[in-house]
């Protein structure tokens, strides 16, 4: 496991996070992006690849000398313009990038358009007439339609482009939707986010990517506009799965921080203490001093869906049980917040959990 003693300071801005051996060259890496995506050179990350096989996992901060906008001249798709994928478009689009869209339900794109977006009615036109697509899709089922479906983007893309999917899924529909993509000659990247609604419009999301290395290398200034750190891990699947189990401590914990305010209320105690009180200890999280106050408050305005969180607790266990590894903790937390949504809290935020442990909910 990498350890803290091996980030290193690559540039002014990039950090490695490399094995001993890599470390020493590391200081020369620095990724830029100059050229339309058919001529990107692969010189400039020479001095890294030859340690690709040592590394256990490569991370970077975002830099933000490779956002200028006359560096991003490769045409960039986007699809899934819902939560997540409106801000991160529209940072795209603000940084200069020439930024194409679709979106289901296409009156979401609006907006993106009239700051300067393209706009496709279809996947496959997209990825047809971008160099390289991202899809920010709701669940593995609309990721692979979306991806694989009548019109879908593996009916546009060919040789030469490059298709990374930053939905939430898990690893083997992750794989299927690189299998198509392959398929036709393109490139494929998984690049899950850790990070929310907000993160996503101060460009502060944290990418777990897996899958073409040299597709990495190429998005990696898009990866830096829209976020504040990127992990590349491997094979596709480990980005899907490094993803799932994030979000599984993260359901659990709101499972278990939702428990100890109605527990603090029940005993006479203010909740909003128990939020301080928590927020200078050993367990201080910011999720819990920002979703903290408006729980009490019995008010979810949406940042993360509960029915999104559920759907990766979902896909957690499943992962869990495919290597019997014991999860009871997340199995519970997963039940709470099957209760939440047969409730109709699906669209609030994934805090409105807290419900399913409210009497008038459990008769
Ligand atoms: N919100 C958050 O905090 C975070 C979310 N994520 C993950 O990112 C992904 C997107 O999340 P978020 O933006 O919050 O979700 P939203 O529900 O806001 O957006 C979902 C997107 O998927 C589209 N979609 C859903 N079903 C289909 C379908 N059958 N065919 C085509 N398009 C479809 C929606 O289109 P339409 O507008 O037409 O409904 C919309 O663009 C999820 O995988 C989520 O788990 C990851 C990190 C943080
Ligand atoms: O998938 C959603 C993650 C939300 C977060 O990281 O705050």
């Amino acid at each position: 496991m990498a350890t803290a003693s091996s980030l290193v300071k690559a540039t002014n801005t990039h950090y490695c996070l490399l094995s001993s051996t890599a470390m020493a060259t590391c200081s020369s890496f620095r990724p830029q992006l100059s050229h339309r995506f058919r001529s990107i050179p692969t010189s400039s990350f020479s001095k890294i690849q030859p340690f690709s096989a040592s590394l256990r996992a490569f991370s970077a901060q975002a830099s933000s000398s490779t956002s200028k906008a006359d560096e991003l001249s490769i045409r960039v798709g986007f699809l899934g313009i819902g939560i997540m994928g409106y801000p991160m478009a529209q940072n795209l689009i603000k940084a200069g990038c020439d930024v194409t869209v679709w979106n289901r339900t296409k009156s979401k794109c609006d907006p993106l358009i009239s700051q300067g977006a393209k706009y496709k009615p279809s996947p496959e036109e997209v990825t047809a007439a971008c160099d390289v697509t991202f899809s920010m899709l709701a669940d593995p089922e609309s990721a692979v339609d979306v991806a694989c479906g009548n019109q879908g983007a593996a009916s546009g893309i060919g040789p030469g482009k490059g298709y990374v999917d930053v939905s939430t899924v898990d690893a083997g529909t992750s794989k299927l939707i690189s299998g198509e993509i392959k398929s036709t000659g393109a490139s494929f990247l998984e690049a899950p986010v850790s990070g929310s609604k907000r993160p996503a419009e101060d460009g502060q999301l944290i990418f777990l990517t897996a899958g073409d290395k040299s597709l990495y290398e190429t998005v990696s200034p898009f990866l830096d506009i829209m976020g504040k750190s990127r992990f590349y891990l491997g094979d596709v699947g480990n980005g899907a799965a490094m993803k799932l189990v994030v979000n599984m401590v993260m359901g659990s914990m709101m499972a278990t921080f939702s428990e100890g305010l109605l527990l603090s209320e029940r005993v006479g105690l203010d909740p909003n203490v128990l939020v301080e009180v928590v927020s200078q200890g050993a367990i201080s999280a910011p999720m819990y001093s920002l979703k903290g106050p408006t729980m009490i408050k019995s008010q979810y305005p949406t940042a993360f869906p509960l029915k999104h969180q559920q759907k990766d607790l979902r896909l957690a266990l499943g992962l869990a049980e495919s290597v019997s590894q014991p999860t009871p903790i997340a199995a519970a937390a997963n039940e709470l917040y099957k209760v939440a949504k047969s409730h109709g809290l699906g669209d609030d935020d994934f805090s409105a959990v807290i419900e399913s442990l409210k009497a008038k909910l459990q008769s």
